[in-house]
């Protein structure tokens, strides 16, 4: 949609941003200052009805005398009221007068008798161009700002509510001259100060809003910029402005930052408070507290750099204040000092530089006492803004020269600006009661003490600085607003695009976003407690107790060379004991901890697998959070389960009942535990021979069983017990490089992999002799347990890991299961604020992607809505 369309099919283009009037900014004795105009945003009809009355055809003589009537009724009015308001100046009154004496000395045109049915041609009235026209118009432009002006002080002194009636003259002077200037009852006016103020106020809403969607500079509304030398007088002008001391001071630099500062003007709440934005610290109403914060954030920025150009946000609401946006900068310097970096110079001017820019206003602050000429702010301003349409000299300190010498100045004629100067004196301390309306008074009372501004028509003082920033602020804002529409509307027809394209037009909050997580984790872990049920865990138990029944067989028996006899000598009683030794091995203390403990890293492992994958790998905060509860509630089980998994299984120490059937389970297990062996051992050994060739590893076999036999020989008369034992003295193991022929590295690599062969063919064929065993009759009873030791160990284990799950399911799955969604619900989902809800969220990209674009669209319609509220309203 275009901005025409936007603001109605009246407003053609040209005359589309609502109304440019010129209007003469009168200082306090309403003379006007140095002829300085500037365009106003408010009144279009008006406007219109300047410039056609001349050319309104039939009805001229009657709308032209209308409008006499009108003006010079409206004149008459106004000064009524303005006499009925003390605080309004004598010139005003003059120049009423002035006004009506005009209107009664006006000759109207002699009208001709009117046939019926037929009209004479009717001389034309050019309104404007009676002499003395011009008069009236300003005198009825000179009311206006006398009542703006007393708006401002009023404003101060008493609050809006009592200024209204001022408002009303104003908005009399306004419907007056509009009326005049048509020839015709136009409707009433809105009061147009409260317009300003209505404008302004929505259109600093709508800066707010704007500034939250991105930085885009076409999407900017002005703000007033604060620039001046060190010490001319900056943060006293905003105080006085604000009617608080609220800025940081001191001697050390102490505005390191722009300070983005937004004034609310709140009529309904008494309530004076500040906000940080960017820090959520919430309502501040001690200015003291402001300040604090504002030193602390300046002070931050490390003496090294001084500067920054990060901005600190501060917004005050006070019904005491008009609805503002200013920007207080750091304040040039003339040379750095010792412990200042050698380009702060030039990086504040750069600071400056940015924010000068357009579509901002540049408040120029300068120090009256200092020769203008030096002004860096005059300089830095001139060069951004060459004609000076959008800067407003400030002149502080003016109780420091003479009257006349400061009247003078404010004219500046080397430095003219459109806007014009306005001389202040802001001297904190010049009253007990900080900058607050004491110091307005001692300032008035300062101006007054010294006829020569009041002579010269000199625009001084706080409330006349207020007021003129004010309507500076709303007409630069109401020019800008066009510009602001269009842009807004290209940024919302791509953001809704954006939402289109991107994401069907589905709606998400972080709030559902975090609910989706949490959901979406649960359905995890309850697929993950079926999956990880008593046969899982039964599994992962026995798989550790075969892996010590494995080590255990393999030291006590299969490295044993008698092994190969045992279906033979197994009735030797010393194989029960060696049976019983094992037992004790596999049941000793520590088995159940490690059991609940494999169960503990399993369970942990799966949680840490389930939180990695999926959206929580984006979480990583909620991710160590859920850990943390998984520990802490497997931790406290941790104890109670080991004890008693331990006295479960005590009696098994001692003694294994077996039933045929176990039996014959065991030794299918122990079975299929030897061939797993087996098959991985003659991998091994496959692996060795591919490696080095067949033959070449053959011929070093024999060269190490040569050397073998020939150290066993020798061994032979001190001890033939440890003849042909692996790893026994006078074995291959101690063969030396000498004794084998080892000459070189590959050599050395050789003949070790060929020990390696060596031992892995006999483990091998040990193997095999036990397997041979297991399959064999004598193993097919239970009778026999000391002649097949793998299958009663297996049925051991089995009943080991029966006994052991039963208890960790009960005393630690079941109550992990149960415990860990309702602790991520407490803590996690229920228990998170907002704040941590929406960091959460944003931590998702795609989420925030889409967040962001969703936010975007709402904040850019809820600007278009408040732009064209605004268009209702004007
Ligand atoms: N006599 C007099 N002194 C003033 C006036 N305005 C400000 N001062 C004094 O001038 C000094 C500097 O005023 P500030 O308002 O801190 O000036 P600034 O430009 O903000 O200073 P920096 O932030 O350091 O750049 C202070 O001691 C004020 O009391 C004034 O109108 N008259």
């Amino acid at each position: 949609m275009s901005s025409q369309r936007l603001f109605g099919p009246s407003v053609s283009s040209g005359q589309r941003i609502l109304r440019l009037r010129t209007v003469s900014f009168k200082d306090g004795n309403g003379n006007g200052s140095n002829g300085h105009k500037y365009s106003h945003g408010f009144n279009y009809q008006q406007r219109r009805g300047f410039l056609f009355i001349p050319r309104a055809g039939f009805a001229i003589v009657r709308y032209g005398l209308g409008a006499l009537g009108i003006g010079a009724g409206a004149a008459g009015y106004t000064a009524y009221k303005v006499d009925e308001a003390t605080t309004v100046p004598d010139w005003v009154k003059e120049s009423l007068g002035h006004a009506k004496e005009w209107m009664a000395g006006v000759k109207v045109p002699e009208l001709p008798k009117l046939d019926a049915g037929t009209l004479p041609k009717l001389p034309t009235l050019d309104v404007a161009s009676l002499p003395g026209w011009s008069d009236v118009q300003s005198a009825v432009a000179q009311a206006k700002d006398a009542a703006a002006l007393t708006l401002a002080s009023a404003d101060l002194d008493r609050g809006l509510d009592t200024a209204k009636p001022l408002l009303a003259i104003n908005n009399n002077a306004n419907n007056a001259s509009a009326s005049a200037s048509k020839g015709t009852q136009t409707p009433p006016m809105p009061p147009p100060e409260h317009d300003l103020m209505v404008l302004t106020k929505k259109l600093i809403e709508v800066r707010n809003l704007l500034k939250t969607v991105n930085n885009n500079t076409n999407l900017q509304l002005p703000s007033i910029v604060v620039i001046g030398s060190q010490s001319s007088g900056k943060s006293s002008v905003l105080e006085a402005i604000v009617g608080h001391e609220f800025l940081p001071k001191g001697s050390n630099m102490v505005t390191r930052r722009p300070i983005e500062l937004t004034l609310i003007h709140s009529e309904d709440s008494p309530d004076e408070y500040g906000e940080f934005p960017q820090l959520g610290l919430g309502k501040i109403n001690d200015f003291k507290k402001i300040q604090k914060t504002l030193t602390d954030l300046n002070l931050a920025v490390p003496d090294s750099e001084c500067v920054s150009s990060k901005p600190i946000e501060l917004r005050i609401y006070s019904p005491n204040v008009p609805d503002l946006t200013l920007v207080d900068l750091p304040g040039y310097i003339q040379i750095h000092s010792r412990n200042q970096p050698p380009t702060l110079k030039q990086k504040i001017s750069d600071l400056c530089d940015v924010y000068i820019k357009e579509p901002n206003i540049i408040l120029a602050v300068c120090a009256a006492d200092v020769d203008l000429a030096n002004s860096e702010a005059l300089r830095a301003s001139r060069k951004a803004d060459p004609y000076g349409n959008r800067t407003i000299g400030v002149l502080t300190k003016m109780d420091l020269i003479d009257p006349n010498e400061a009247v003078l100045k404010l004219k500046n004629p080397d430095f003219p600006l459109q806007l014009g100067y306005v001389g202040v004196v802001c001297k904190p301390g010049a009253s007990n009661s900080g900058p607050g309306q004491a110091l307005i008074r001692a300032e008035d009372a300062f101006f007054k003490s010294h006829p020569e501004f009041k002579n010269a028509n000199a625009s001084v003082g706080t409330p006349i600085l207020r007021n003129r920033l004010m309507k500076v602020l709303e007409e630069h804002m109401g020019r800008g607003l066009y510009r602001i529409v269009d842009a807004v509307e290209k940024e919302l027809d791509d953001a809704r695009y954006q939402f289109k394209v991107h994401y069907n037009d589905r709606k998400i909050s972080p709030e559902s976003y975090v609910a989706e997580a949490m959901d979406s984790l649960k359905t995890r872990f309850k697929a993950f407690t079926k999956e990880f049920g008593k046969p899982q865990v039964r599994d992962q138990v026995r798989t550790m107790l075969e892996e010590r029944i494995h080590d255990i067989c393999e030291e006590v028996y299969w490295n044993d060379p008698r092994v190969a006899m045992l279906p033979k000598i197994c009735a030797d009683p010393v194989w029960a004991t060696r049976l019983d030794l094992t037992f004790a091995s596999l049941t000793k203390s520590g088995v159940g901890r490690a059991s609940v403990q494999l169960v503990i890293d399993t369970l942990l492992e799966n949680m840490e697998q389930m939180l990695t994958s999926d959206q929580f790998a984006h979480h990583p905060e909620a991710r160590a959070q859920i850990m943390q509860f998984s520990n802490d509630i497997l931790r406290s089980k941790l104890h109670t389960t080991v004890d008693q998994v331990e006295n479960t299984i005590k009696p098994y120490k001692f003694e294994v009942e077996c039933t045929e059937q176990e039996w014959q389970e065991g030794v299918k297990r122990a079975t299929s535990l030897l061939e797993t062996t087996l098959t991985k051992s003659e991998s091994d050994l496959k692996s060795i021979k591919t490696t080095f060739g067949r033959r070449r590893l053959r011929t070093a076999i024999k060269q190490i069983q040569k050397v073998e036999r020939e150290a066993a020989a020798a061994a032979a008369f001190n001890d033939d017990s440890h003849g042909g034992v692996i790893g026994g003295s006078g074995s291959i193991a101690t063969a030396s490089a000498a004794e084998l022929g080892i000459e070189s590295e590959r050599d050395a690599k050789l003949f070790a992999s060929a020990r390696e062969a060596l031992k892995l063919q006999k483990y091998v064929s040990t193997l095999q002799g036990r397997l041979g065993a297991l399959r064999s009759r004598q193993c097919g009873v239970s009778a026999n347990k000391s002649c097949c030791p793998e299958a009663l160990l297996e049925v051991l284990a089995d009943k080991l890991t029966y006994t052991a799950v039963m208890f960790i399911y009960v005393e630690l799955l079941n109550e992990f299961f149960f415990q860990l969604p309702r602790e991520v619900d407490n803590k996690l989902y229920y228990g998170l604020s907002r704040a941590q809800i929406l960091k959460f969220a944003n931590e998702n990209p795609t989420v925030r992607k889409h967040l962001e674009v969703q936010e975007r669209k709402a904040t850019l319609e809820l600007v278009m809505e408040k732009l064209r509220s605004l268009n209702r309203k004007h």
